[in-house]
């Protein structure tokens, strides 16, 4: 079940510059898509929901958490899918960067190899197990990456412009693993409209302001017509 992510009067400065300016909203949507042009705030805004960010005024909620006092704690419910997985992998190889993942998390030993082998099933990489990760193809990387959030078990994903650097085919194998039941909840930031169609919710940001959310066809269309 989704969770509840609320912002009261967060902003975010870097240096003498607004990345996010007053932005207050309550969010339960199961699939929720963030939109707006290069540089409006949408990475920082989710990159705060698991304190790759902290606010410099307001606050935020995640599921109950502040990620300002307890960063370590909404991480554990809160995994994160960038663009370039280059950027989350962390172990040799492919079954270590998957079961590093657990590590912390209290999962017996014994479960890890099993639970392991099961997610790499799951992504298709069984075959790939022993492989040097950073051998991989850009699409394995990142199916990599989200089965190495995946197989925490998160409340929550963010993923953020997850299928920029795939193919068609890889880019519907991430669509289709974080659009599944699996993900209970989901923020996406993307430039795919279509993709962002998909969502329940869309907010649109602008100049670090969150211009306006709600009904994803409504959104989309009156943010495609101001830059048709
Ligand atoms: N770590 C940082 N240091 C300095 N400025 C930053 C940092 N992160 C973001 N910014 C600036 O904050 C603003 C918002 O950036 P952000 O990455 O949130 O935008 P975005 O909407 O995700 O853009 P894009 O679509 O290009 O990814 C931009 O002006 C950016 O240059």
């Amino acid at each position: 079940m989704a969770g509840t992510i609320t912002f009261d009067r967060v902003g975010v400065r870097f240096g003498d510059h607004d990345a996010l300016r007053d932005v207050t909203i309550t969010l339960t949507q199961a699939r929720i898509g963030i939109i707006g042009l290069n540089g409006s705030g949408k990475s920082t805004f989710a990159r705060m929901l698991n304190a790759l960010v902290l606010p410099g005024a307001g606050e935020v909620r995640v599921h109950g958490i502040n990620p300002s006092a307890e960063a370590a704690r909404v991480r554990q419910i809160a995994g994160f899918v960038f663009a370039n997985p280059d950027a989350q992998i962390i172990m040799p190889t492919v079954a270590e960067d998957v079961a590093f993942s657990l590590r912390g998390r209290g999962v017996p030993k014994a479960e890890i190899a099993a639970r392991v082998a099961a997610e790499l099933e799951v992504f298709g990489l069984s075959a790939l197990a022993d492989a040097p990760a950073h051998e991989l193809s850009g699409g394995q990387k990142q199916l990599l990456a989200l089965c190495a959030v995946l197989i925490t078990r998160p409340d929550l994903v963010i993923a953020d412009e997850p299928t920029a650097l795939l193919d068609a085919r890889n880019r519907r194998l991430i669509i289709d693993h974080l659009f599944s039941e699996r993900v209970p909840q989901l923020v996406l930031v993307t430039h795919d409209l279509d993709l962002a169609a998909r969502c329940d919710v869309v907010l649109r940001f602008e100049d670090g302001r969150l211009l306006e959310h709600g009904d994803p066809a409504e959104i989309i269309t009156r943010y495609s017509e101001a830059y048709a």
